[in-house]
């Protein structure tokens, strides 16, 4: 397995708190990597040391098979970020500010503006000064920035915060192309589930600065549950005549009301007929599945069911 970017128990204390705790990160070539937690969690600090903002407390951190070090320039030239919110020079325009990103970085070809302006969606923009930029508009310009000198590695910070709902949507078919087409690997942290579960290959959830999982999309969608839930006025009756009369183990009370039935030997229909025959008020019956929301909201809040 190839991997681009990798933490080895990558601690950050602040004034006496670890606000990262032992983190080992794998980010595999090519994917998209959904870094998700909580607000506070520590998703920004970790990125920050990822980039060399940050100092790391202990631990080490490896990007493109090699250590990162304060001094690790020619490695940080092959990634591009957006941390926080991205800082432009506000008089100047789009255009001027992506120049000089591109003199600074000691990439001169001017073509490449143009193509990252249209790329984000900013193509008629280019003349307009930043401080008339909306936030959405500055989170573009952002990723045209970062994108501008042809990173390996897209390290992204809430990207999608501020953005409309056509804007998200834009953005994430341009986070599905940029990994597609140009192969660009990305780290994209958000709070919010729905904003990379779309796009992401893998998902990492921190909570309280440790990483409590680290997992593919495909594994998920493969292992999340499928059950039948049972509505009645007496679920331990529904729940005896399941275990006693219709032999299934396979089944767990949830409240006052509710019984989920996990065995799938059996249909909702089947289920409702013989719980009618054995004298139990069925209100309602319904096949679920265990959501990947129920899934991933029960780690990033640390319950303990989240099966
Ligand atoms: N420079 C700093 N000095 C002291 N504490 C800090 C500093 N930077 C971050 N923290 C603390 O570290 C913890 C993690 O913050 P961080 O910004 O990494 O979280 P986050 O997951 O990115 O949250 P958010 O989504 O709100 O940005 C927070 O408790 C924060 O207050």
């Amino acid at each position: 397995m190839s991997y681009i970017a990798r933490t080895i128990n990558l601690t950050k204390v602040y004034e006496g708190t670890e606000v990262v705790s032992g983190v080992n990160m794998n980010i595999k070539q090519g994917e998209i990597y959904g870094f998700l937690g909580p607000n506070g969690a520590g998703k920004t600090t970790l990125m920050k040391m990822l980039t060399n903002l940050v100092k790391p407390t202990a631990g080490e951190i490896e990007l493109f098979g090699e250590k990162l070090n304060p001094d690790s320039y020619e490695l940080l030239k092959r990634m591009g970020s957006i941390i926080e919110y991205p800082f432009f020079y506000d008089k100047l325009s789009a255009w001027e500010n992506l120049d000089l990103h591109c003199e600074y970085m000691g990439f001169t070809s001017k073509q490449m503006i143009a193509k990252h302006m249209e790329m984000v969606g900013l193509k008629d923009a280019g003349k307009k000064p930043v401080k008339d930029f909306s936030l959405g508009m500055k989170q573009r310009l952002g990723l045209a920035r970062a994108l501008i000198t042809t990173p390996e590695l897209l390290i992204l910070d809430e990207p999608i915060n501020g953005l409309d709902p056509v804007g998200i949507k834009e953005m994430r078919d341009l986070f599905k192309r940029l990994s597609t087409e140009y192969r660009i690997t990305m780290l994209i942290s958000s709070h919010i589930l729905g904003e990379v579960e779309q796009v992401a290959d893998t998902i990492g959830i921190i909570r309280e600065g440790r990483l409590v999982e680290e997992v593919s999309m495909e594994s998920i969608r493969r292992s999340h549950t499928d059950y039948i839930e049972v509505q009645a006025a007496d679920p331990k009756k529904a729940a005896y005549v399941v275990e006693h009369l219709l032999h299934l183990s396979n089944y767990k009370l949830f409240d006052e009301q509710t019984l989920r039935v996990y065995d799938s030997d059996i249909t909702a229909s089947d289920l409702n007929s013989k719980l009618v025959q054995h004298g139990v008020a069925v209100e309602s019956i319904s096949k679920r599945s265990h959501s990947l929301e129920e899934h991933f909201m029960g780690l990033m809040k640390g319950a303990d069911d989240v099966a």
